[in-house]
This record gives C-alpha cells, structure tokens and sequence, in this order.
C-alpha cells in the first residue's frame, strides 16, 4: 500500500496542473476526466477511487507516518473506505461510526474473514458503531485522527455545528481529513440541472470559497489547527477553472499530545488507552461547583455532566463548598479524584463504593446514564487475528516484495518481451532487509531453501509469460458516473465487484492497488 498509494497523490496534483501541455505521453498512468456522450463527465479512475487514494496519503504523510493508532472513520458506510484504513501502517484501532445501521450488513464480510486471509502481523481492532457523528461519545477519546468523506453534506445545520465541536473540541486529534462535493464543479453534470444543480441526497454542496470559509472559521474557533484544502477527481480538460469534483480539507494540530504520552503528573485527567478522561483544561473554563449538593458540575457546550463528589475528601469537599474554584482546580488530590471517579464511572456501571447507585447524572441521559457521554450503540467489535511472523519469514516476505517491484519496473521500462531472466544482485536484495539481517550467507541459504535460484552472487528470477489482455478492459463496469446520488454509486460499485471478476483497470499504481485489495469476494 504504501509503495503503490503513497505517490499516487502526489501523481495525481502533478498530473492536474500538467494538463494544459496536450502531452499524452503516459497517459494511461493518468489521473483524468472525459466527456462520455450518455454519462456526461466520466473519471478515471472512479472519484471515490481516487477520494480514498487521496486521504490515505493524507494519513501516510511523513510527519506522522505509523504514528496514527487510533482512528475515526465518520459515516463509514458500507466500510468500503475501512478496506484500505485497515491496511495502514500504524493503525491498530477503527472507530467507524454512521447514524445508519443498514450498510453493516453488506460490511460484515470484511470482518468474517480468518479463514481464508493471512493473518495480519499486528493487532488491529475495528469497533462499528450506531449513532450520530455530532454526538460525543467517550470512547472517541485518544483518536489521532479523524476522517469523513462525503459525509458532512449529508448533516443537518444543527447537527453540523455539533460534530465541530466533537471533532475539534471534544476528540481533539492530530489530523483530521473531509471530503465534501465541490458546488462549483456541478455545471458539468448535466443530469443535475433538473436538481438545481446538486445531489438530492445532500442538504448543500458548497463552492470552493464556501467550504474554504467553513475551514477557516474552525481554525478561527480552534486555534491549535491549521487548515490546507485540496481538489480531489480533475475533470476533463479546459475545466480547471471549476476545480476538483470533490474537495478535502485538511487539519493539523500544531500541539497535539497523544493521550498515553501525558505526564501523569500533570493537570489533565489522562485517559489511558482506553479509560475515557476529562481533560481539566476543558473544565477550568467551564465548571462549576454546587456546594450544597456536593456536586461538581463539568459543563461544555453541549452537555452538562454532573458528578457526586461524595466520594471527595473533606479538604476538597471544603474547598468546593468555599467555591474555590482556582486553588481546586490546582490541587493535586482533586485531579487524582475525578481521575478515580471517571474510571470508576467507565468502568463499574453499578459502582461498588456507592452501593449500586449510578452517580453520574448526564443532561442528554438524565439521571441514570450507564457511562459518561455513552451516545452509540456498538454495532460490532472485532479484533483480527494476527501472529507475530517469523524473521525469516519477514526477509522472504521483503524480499519476494522487491523481487516484485523490480519485475514490475521491468515491465514498464518496456525491456523487450524475450528477456524473461532477470539476474538481480543479492546487496540489492539484502538493503530490502537491513533492519532486520545484515548476514548475506543466510539470506542466500534462507532463499535457496525457499526455491530461489542463486548463481554466485545473484538472485535469478524467471519471469512467468503472464496473459493480460484482459486486464483493463472493463473500464465501463466502474461506477464512474458521480451525477448520480452516493446510495446509486455504491450499489452499481459492489454489483461491479461482486460478479467476481477482477476488473482491473489498466491505471498507474492503481492497477496493484486494485489487484490486492478489490480481490474477488469469498463467494
Ligand atoms: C455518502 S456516504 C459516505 C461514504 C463513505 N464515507 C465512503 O467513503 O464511501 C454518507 C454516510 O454518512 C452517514 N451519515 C449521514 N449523517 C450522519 C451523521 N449525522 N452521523 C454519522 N453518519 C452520518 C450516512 O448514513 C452514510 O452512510
Ligand atoms: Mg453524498
């Protein structure tokens, strides 16, 4: 994935502003557009394609390459976009959270699937949950990043300025990606005039001004991010006034500190990994104490959460009945009490201390909340199996890898057909496996073993006279139409997929992307 989709972005913006040089040369390793007479604006490869390509680059940039471990996928769908998050180096934990519950059936095949898929080398977690990307549910707590494609547009007003404040004042993650139509490029979707111009299915599809405004009064609001935004899916040529079809926007948190590296010394309530927290900086602008009731009031904007602090000492109790809000708010014993009282709150629904009573009062649930801020409804949770391979087994897996990529750099250096030998150095190979060996003779034995031929010093491979001719020639069972509304898209793309057939289009690294990753169903 990460050989074959990390470029693929970066091909992709270079190959956008290139566009005007009516230079065809490679062209089938090009991200496009053309005018199709039924179809209208036709792309290749598939916007979606190309919205998924774009964000895992954004998630595999250098900064925080492999440092993303937990992440959000808001409005997941039918899981088509956890596919590929899943195979992303780093990420051990999906969150997927959509307020539908119809799509998970069509998803549960990718979460079913031990029997015939190799084990994965690290522990990877998805949990699917039921509920509204407004809502700020604890366990989002410790994301490091946060991703909706297409989602947004799909949000009411109200529920819109909600998921903001989750998103950046509540979850506060590295990096957040979304994805949303872009307005300005509708003219060319000539289907859509009869709609005023945009999907039904969608409450707005802003201009490119309008998204960027959006952008930037949330960096306005949240001052810790900065904003860059980004065209996804080019359209035909002479349209590069319009823009993208769809547009991203990128956040970044300029002082993100993942939760497990808090000193836990500090004064924040530090979440673990999976002990939801509250951080103190929110409180300190936003609580309140209630001596007579011995409650400590934690407000945000959205919701009111009430804990009993029976349950504190008598100097805390004695300061919060003076309304010392400062000193409290700096007193050591306090942080470690809420810190105590939170984990109990999470984790013993009937609390041991408190005779089963439920102490935690929560506006949206009342008096009885199971858990603090529990707003969705766990749809599944699956670990995938994983085993820690082998080192041996890791230097073939490498090896066999570049062993690949040499054969297929071969191919598009367009040696000619007759040369089927390729006669590879092995301190070539051995730099695929630096980290791991530095001893050639093993490596050489190891491969020996393994049914490699070796000459001296040199790995010989025979290349398999391999048929392709069907190979990108089903370009037309792509989904590729974006006029129509997303439930039409996806269905046409599984149709698409599920005959089992592999109809790999014929597209820069794409062709690998689709042949390891849209393999035929387990049908
Ligand atoms: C166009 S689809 C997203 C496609 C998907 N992200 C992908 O990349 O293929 C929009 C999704 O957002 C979900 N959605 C809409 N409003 C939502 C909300 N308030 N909270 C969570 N999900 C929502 C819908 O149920 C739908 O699955
Ligand atoms: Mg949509």
């Amino acid at each position: 994935l990460d050989a074959f989709l990390r470029p693929y972005y970066k091909n992709f913006s270079f190959t956008f502003t290139k566009q005007n040089d009516s230079d065809d040369e490679g062209s089938e390793d090009q991200v496009y557009a053309e005018y199709h007479e039924e179809k209208g604006v036709v792309f290749f490869p598939p916007v979606y394609v190309q919205r998924y390509a774009a964000v895992t680059d954004c998630l595999m940039d250098d900064v925080w390459y492999g440092k993303l471990e937990k992440v959000a996928d808001f409005g997941y769908h039918d899981m088509s976009f956890i596919k590929y998050l899943k195979e992303v180096p780093g990420i051990q934990h999906i969150m997927g959270v959509d307020i539908e519950t119809i799509p998970i059936q069509s998803s549960s095949d990718l979460l079913s699937s031990e029997d015939y898929m190799p084990k994965r080398e690290n522990p990877l977690k998805v949990t699917l949950f039921q509920g509204n990307a407004a809502d700020p549910d604890y366990r989002l707590i410790g994301c490091d990043a946060v991703i909706a494609i297409e989602m947004i547009e799909h949000m009411l007003p109200h529920d819109l300025d909600r998921f903001v404040q989750t998103v950046f004042g509540f979850i506060k993650p590295w990096v957040v990606v979304l994805t949303t139509p872009n307005g300005d490029f509708n003219v060319l979707f000539k289907s859509m005039e009869k709609n005023g111009l945009r999907r039904l299915d969608h409450f707005f599809e802003w201009s490119r001004e309008q998204y960027h405004d959006w952008c930037t009064n949330i960096v306005l609001r949240y001052p810790q991010y900065s904003v860059s935004c980004k065209g996804i899916g080019p359209g035909p040529p002479d349209t590069a006034h319009l823009g993208c079809c769809s547009q991203m926007a990128i956040f970044v948190s300029k002082n993100y500190i993942k939760q497990q590296d808090l000193d836990p010394n500090s004064l924040a309530l530090v979440a673990s990994k999976d002990v939801p927290s509250l951080s103190l900086d929110d409180m300190t602008s936003s609580y309140e104490c209630i001596p007579d009731n011995n409650m400590l009031c934690i407000t945000n904007e959205l919701n009111c959460t009430t804990l009993q602090v029976k349950k504190f000492s008598k100097t805390t109790q004695n300061m919060m009945a003076k309304n010392k809000i400062d000193s409290l708010v700096h007193t050591r014993e306090v942080v470690d009490e809420i810190r105590h009282l939170t984990k109990m709150l999470n984790f013993d629904k009937s609390c041991k201390q408190c005779g089963g009573d439920h102490i935690l009062h929560n506006f949206n649930w009342g008096e009885n909340a199971p858990y603090w801020n529990e707003y969705y409804k766990v749809v599944r949770d699956y670990n995938y199996p994983f085993e820690t391979k082998s080192d041996e087994c890791r230097i073939l897996d490498l090896i066999c890898e570049e062993i690949n990529s040499l054969v297929d750099k071969q191919w598009d250096d367009e040696f000619p057909a007759e040369i089927n030998r390729l006669e590879i150095p092995i301190d070539h190979l051995m730099k695929a496996v630096v980290h791991i060996t530095d001893d050639v003779d093993k490596v050489k034995e190891l491969l020996e073993w393994n049914g490699y031929q070796i000459v001296g010093d040199l790995v010989v491979h025979s290349r398999l006279i391999v048929d392709t001719t069907s190979i990108g020639t089903h370009d037309d069972d792509w989904a590729d139409n974006e006029t129509v509304s997303d439930w039409d898209t996806s269905d046409v793309r599984s149709s698409s997929l599920s005959d089992g057939s592999t109809n790999v289009p014929d597209f820069y690294g794409l062709k690998l992307f689709f042949s390891l990753y849209m393999s035929p169903p387990n049908t």
